[in-house]
């Protein structure tokens, strides 16, 4: 059986998983699954799941357990997302979808990304998306060519309604408490790699580098697998 490569990426609201998530992709050719995006297509398909969703990210709160896990861990083994990489974004949230998640498939990589609150509290003021291929954009740091447009497709661009300042700092606020626990989990299992820095064009190389030393290990396991 080939092995898979499986990692998770961590971080606060507006840390810049989203971002990384792209390049990693772009680098490595990984797609990825984004929680976040995950809920947003639930809630503009107005599911049940999304429903309830919806009411809970209003208020700037994570949604609860019980709805991500039923929401996403079917989607985990969607061999669509990947065949041999598969790449978690904003999910573990908790230490319950964190469990949950050991208990489906064991995670090569935890990255975490630990970024000053000031400087998340700036980045998301300025963040624009396109919610089909959820693209992000900042204002200033990778504006669109044209102001309020998405690049590829010329549709426009929002601002989501949980960057708005009421929910976002009672998101920031949650997501320290939440996120100890599945640090700590990682950590315990000797998989966690914590990048922190201000600026994401400084945490990448240090990235790249990391996956470049772990993703040729795993294909090629898998290659050496499959021909057995
Ligand atoms: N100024 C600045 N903005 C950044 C940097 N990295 C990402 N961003 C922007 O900050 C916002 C949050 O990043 P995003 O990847 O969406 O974070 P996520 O919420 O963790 O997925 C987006 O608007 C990004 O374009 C950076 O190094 N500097
Ligand atoms: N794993 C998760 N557990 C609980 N809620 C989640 C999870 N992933 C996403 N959400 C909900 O969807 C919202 C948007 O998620 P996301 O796009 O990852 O944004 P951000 O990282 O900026 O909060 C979150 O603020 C939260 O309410």
């Amino acid at each position: 059986m080939a092995k898979l490569f499986r990692a998770v990426i961590m971080g606060p609201p507006g840390s810049g998983k989203g971002t990384i998530s792209e390049r990693i992709a772009h680098s490595f050719g990984l797609k990825h699954l984004s929680s976040g995006d995950f809920v947003r297509e639930n809630i503009a398909a107005k599911t049940e799941a999304g429903v309830q969703a919806k009411t809970y990210i209003k208020k700037g709160l994570l949604v609860p357990d019980h709805v991500m896990t039923r929401l996403l861990l079917p989607r985990l083994g969607d061999d669509q997302i990947q065949l041999v990489v598969r790449w978690y974004v904003g999910f573990p949230r908790t230490l319950a979808q964190a469990e949950a998640l050991n208990s489906a498939c064991d995670l090569d990589v935890a990255i975490n990304l630990n970024i000053p609150l000031e400087t998340l509290k700036e980045r998301l003021r300025h963040r624009w998306i396109h919610p089909p291929s959820g693209r992000v954009y900042n204002m200033c740091f990778n504006p669109p060519r044209v102001q309020g447009i998405d690049d590829i497709t010329g549709e426009p661009l929002i601002q989501q309604e949980d960057d708005r300042p009421e929910a976002l700092v009672a998101r920031l606020r949650h997501y320290k408490d939440v996120a100890k626990p599945v640090i700590d989990f990682y950590k315990a299992k000797g998989i966690l790699y914590t990048f922190s820095d201000t600026e994401t064009d400084r945490i990448w190389p240090n990235i790249s580098a990391l996956l470049s030393t772990k993703i040729p290990a795993i294909q090629t396991d898998a290659r050496c697998a499959s021909t057995h």
